[in-house]
């Protein structure tokens, strides 16, 4: 199983009263069972406190932001949210999901779906318009979709960490072979077991 990290100003699980602001979960998508940790990043512990920004962004595998379309202010703290995860995770891609809430309140609405459909495409990140007071069908949708993306970029960064490593180990062996450190016996005595014709095998 694997376990996919968001941050969020939403809460989705059960709650863990024994760890505070996290919200956990198992779900089974795609046959796959996967441990979910939900932070709110709004509250406080009991004791007042939270974890710093920095922590948090760090710890996540992904993120959800959520600002209200009848409220412009959270809007602009929705993409100054996205400036700091570009900057403070920028070495790496990272899935976020930018939420714009309370469309049952249209009449009210003060920020447009192409203003959010343009943060979207300038922060690359999925975008969808949502009520949590009418009902969770869409909510579920993107969800789902964060979820795919997280557990996809999970993998790949995996991949790439077996590659490196099979890389690093493959130039310590020729970096030991050409200097003649001892452990180039060693490879010396396996590579002439080999058939010649065959490839050099480095694991
Ligand atoms: N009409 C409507 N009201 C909503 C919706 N979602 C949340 N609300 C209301 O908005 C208010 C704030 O909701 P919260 O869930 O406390 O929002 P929050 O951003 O997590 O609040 P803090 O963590 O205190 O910053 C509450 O009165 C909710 O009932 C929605 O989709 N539609």
């Amino acid at each position: 199983s694997v376990t996919v990290r968001f941050l969020t100003k939403r809460f989705i699980g059960e709650y863990n009263s024994n760890i505070d602001l996290l919200y956990k979960s198992c779900i089974k998508q795609e046959d796959y069972l996967t441990d979910i940790e939900i932070l709110d990043t709004c509250s406080k512990k009991s004791n007042g406190t939270s974890p710093s920004a920095e922590t948090q962004m760090n710890w996540a595998d992904a993120f959800v932001i959520v600002y209200s379309i009848c409220d412009t202010c959270s809007f602009e703290r929705a993409k100054s949210l996205l400036d700091t995860i570009g900057k403070v995770r920028s070495n790496s891609y990272i899935p976020v999901l930018l939420l714009g809430n309370k469309t049952d309140l249209e009449h009210r609405r003060t920020v447009g779906v192409e203003e959010g459909h343009q943060v979207a495409l300038e922060y690359n990140c999925q975008y969808y318009e949502v009520s949590a007071a009418e009902n969770y069908v869409t909510i579920n949708i993107a969800f789902q979709a964060l979820l795919r993306d997280a557990k996809m970029n999970q993998q790949q960064k995996s991949m790439l960490k077996r590659r490196r490593t099979s890389l690093v180990n493959v130039s310590k062996k020729l970096g030991a072979m050409f200097s003649g450190k001892k452990d180039c016996a060693e490879f010396d005595k396996r590579r002439t077991s080999m058939d010649v014709n065959s490839p050099l095998k480095l694991t």
